[in-house]
């Protein structure tokens, strides 16, 4: 029987020498060169020999012996092979990992590099005991895809626009009364449509002057909306009304605001509020904001200023008709026309409505049937509401809509384009899906090769430091530095390092969650303790959320929203803390204790008393000479069982425990202000005249995070 021997050479000089030394052999041997690619960017040269089956063995250990340099790589034509570098990304491990894996194996480890290759039994072996299947799968090549989103349609013509109402947002500095101002502005609504009507909270809500006018004003929580469609680019804002509380004065998110409309390109106007206190100083206000370019009209500027009380609706028609005059002066127009464009405002899942969201139309007018898409989910509308809660057949320009019929919950400031058919919703989903994967998948490939890069560099400088030891001091010394780690759970790892604190947080609408992110980004105490968010997203509390909270030992916080019954239960059986708020500065006081908790008490001395070192005397005990100092309290009380440190020219010089405290010939606990004492330390030292000694206990005192959010 003739068997089949492949031998591979590192290059042609080894080849031709092993192939001569063949030649001398007596055996049937055909000897043929193939240049064959062993590693992609590597060619090797292949020696392929027919022998009979009694020589084989005798002839593959000669030939090794005669040829010192080859290496025997495989004996299969169908190779797989990886370096052990490959083989631990793709494993997800650190090439430690497949050292200890090929332990107790036949592999020369002493000769293994990062960059040697590995063959399919190695592997197997490798992968099996790592607890991992192993499986080949061809790589497949990606055709690139069309593109098939759905875009905004070019301008329209001038002559096809028609007026639209302005569309307001209000800011200013936290208690200016952006929101007593909101309320009146909608009272004067209520009041006026319907007396004794309930408004909804949408997101928006739409004021109707008694001119005929109309005004949009957007009342999302914490100006969420504003800013993620800042994020994208998107203004659906033509106006900001400045709320500044006339006995306040200009503050900091007054500036924040004023930045945001120069960023935005939106116009201002000012609402000088609470001018009904007696305190209140408008016109400093406005010689106060001359200084952040904002120059009222009476300075020689264009930014309308009015003074109002939002509290008691006093000038509330004056600021609306200020409004809307800078809105005619904006010459606001839209398309009312064709496939609709809007941005959503807010989104939230209802329990009977499913998702629902809030929509700024800009283009078009939204009917009853229409097919939109916003970010990857789509909708055929279903129904369609005002802020009243009354259904509405049509939405125009600037009318604020809450929308139904959406598959899942878009993101607030996402843009909202009608396409043609379901069948296009589906496909413009499908494509936006497929870029976000790609997005991520480049995104995942560059956090792998950092991490692998700063893996290698880690593992090259543990290779240097450990380099004058054999390969077997060098594993047991790496494996000894992290064998702690090695076989934890997540949980236990995260118990090992106390200073993590893990948490989920859960939000009523994505507008809230991303508040609640936005504050958390700020967090920069790492070095305390790190934060780490391991899931958000929207609705009630989960069962899910609770097995990740278990998993990393986390905290779960709700804003918002409710755990039910089953899951208050599951939590407290498993220990794991839900805490649910309903202002997002609580939910963030409450994160910031629990961060606190997770810090190292910090020991402070509280001192109890102190005494001056007035005499010095030695008295002999047993064989020893021992140091007495013969003191006065002049503070306090020294009491022995208490903690001791001697001060000398303001320098500690020791700390500890007295061996004895004497009142005149008796020994005493306690010694009081004003009276004498001798006393001796549990260590010696000679006393000098005008030492001090000082009597103190050690206090835990619980460390607060040093994390300041800004409010
Ligand atoms: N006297 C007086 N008090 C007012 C007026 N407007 C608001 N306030 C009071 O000021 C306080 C803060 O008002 P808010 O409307 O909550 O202020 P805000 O700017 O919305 O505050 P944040 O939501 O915390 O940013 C409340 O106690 C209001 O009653 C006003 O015109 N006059």
């Amino acid at each position: 029987m003739n068997r089949r021997l492949i031998l591979k050479f590192e290059n042609l000089i080894h080849f031709r020498d092993a192939c001569r030394q063949l030649h001398t052999l007596p055996c049937r041997g055909v000897c043929r060169a193939q240049w064959k690619p062993v590693q992609s960017s590597v060619y090797r040269w292949v020696c392929n020999v027919q022998l009979e089956t009694t020589v084989f063995l005798m002839l593959f250990l000669l030939f090794l012996s005669l040829c010192q340099l080859c290496v025997p790589m495989y004996v299969s034509n169908s190779m797989r092979q990886m370096t052990v570098e490959e083989l631990a990304r793709a494993m997800g491990k650190d090439i430690d990992h497949i050292y200890e894996a090929l332990l107790y194996t036949d592999i020369d480890l002493n000769s293994l590099e990062p960059d040697s290759i590995l063959y399919e039994d190695s592997i197997k072996l490798i992968v099996k005991k790592s607890g991992m299947k192993y499986k080949s799968a061809k790589l497949r090549e990606e055709k690139e895809r069309e593109n098939k989103d759905a875009v905004k349609r070019p301008p329209a013509e001038p002559a096809f626009l028609t007026p639209r109402p302005p569309v307001v947002t209000i800011m200013g500095h936290v208690d200016h009364g952006k929101t007593t101002l909101l309320d009146s502005l909608r009272k004067t609504q209520v009041a006026a449509m319907e007396a004794g009507g309930i408004t909804q909270h949408i997101g928006a809500f739409l004021v109707h002057l008694p001119s005929g006018e109309k005004i949009t004003f957007l009342d999302t929580p914490g100006h969420a909306a504003f800013s993620a469609m800042r994020a994208r680019g998107t203004y659906v804002t033509d106006i900001i009304i400045l709320v500044v509380a006339a006995e306040d004065g200009v503050m900091q998110q007054t500036v924040e605001s004023i930045e945001h409309a120069k960023n935005a390109g939106v116009p201002l106007v000012l609402a000088i509020n609470k001018c009904d206190k007696p305190e209140a100083d408008p016109e400093r206000v406005k010689k106060e904001l001359l200084a952040y370019d904002v120059v009222c009209e009476e300075f020689g500027g264009d930014v309308q200023a009015v003074n109002i009380s939002a509290l008691k609706g006093d000038n509330l028609t004056v600021l609306a008709e200020a409004t809307v005059a800078l809105a005619e002066m904006l010459e606001l127009k839209a398309d009312y026309t064709g496939l609709v464009e809007g941005t959503i405002i807010e989104s939230r899942k209802d329990k009977g409505k499913g998702p629902v969201t809030t929509a700024i139309i800009q283009r078009g007018t939204l009917r009853k049937g229409c097919v939109l898409v916003a970010g990857k989910t789509w909708a055929k509308v279903r129904f369609m509401f005002d802020e009243n809660g009354k259904a509405v057949d049509a939405a125009s320009p600037s009318i604020p809509v809450e929308i139904m019929g959406w598959k899942e919950v878009p993101s607030a400031g996402d843009e909202i384009l009608e396409v043609e058919s379901e069948q296009r919703a589906h496909e413009v989903v499908a494509w936006r899906t497929y870029v976000e994967q790609q997005e991520k998948m480049k995104k995942d490939g560059e956090v792998i090769e950092a991490k692998q890069k700063e893996h290698r560099m880690e593992y090259e400088k543990k290779q240097q430091n450990l380099a004058h030891l054999t390969w077997r001091q060098r594993k047991a010394a790496l494996y000894k530095a992290s064998k702690h780690l090695m076989f934890l759970k997540p949980k236990e790892r995260v118990e090992t390092d106390k200073n993590v604190l893990s948490i989920i947080i859960k939000g009523d609408v994505d507008g809230s969650v991303e508040a609640i992110l936005n504050v958390l980004d700020s967090y920069d105490a790492d070095d305390e303790c790190k934060l780490d968010v391991i899931h958000f997203g929207m609705g009630d509390i989960s069962e899910t959320d609770l097995s990740l909270a278990e998993t990393f030992n986390g905290v779960v916080y709700g804003f918002s929203v409710k755990a039910n019954e089953t899951v208050k239960k599951m939590a407290a059986k498993k220990g794991i803390k839900i805490k649910l708020h309903n202002i997002i500065y609580k939910l963030i006081e409450d994160l910031k204790d629990e961060l606190s908790s997770r810090l190292p008490p910090s020991v402070v001395e509280n001192t109890i008393g102190e005494a001056s070192v007035l005499d010095i005397f030695s008295v002999t005990v047993g064989k020893n000479k021992v140091s007495v100092a013969g003191c006065r309290v002049q503070k306090g009380q020294l009491d022995k069982k208490m903690k001791f440190k001697l001060i000398r020219k303001g320098n500690v010089i020791w700390k500890g425990s007295l061996s004895s405290l004497k009142h005149h010939k008796d020994d005493v606990q306690v010694i009081k202000t004003g009276m004498d004492c001798g006393l001796s330390l549990d260590k010696h030292i000679e006393f000098n005249i005008g030492d001090e000694i000082i009597c103190y206990e050690e206090k835990e005192i619980q460390q607060t995070t040093s994390w300041n959010p800004g409010f």
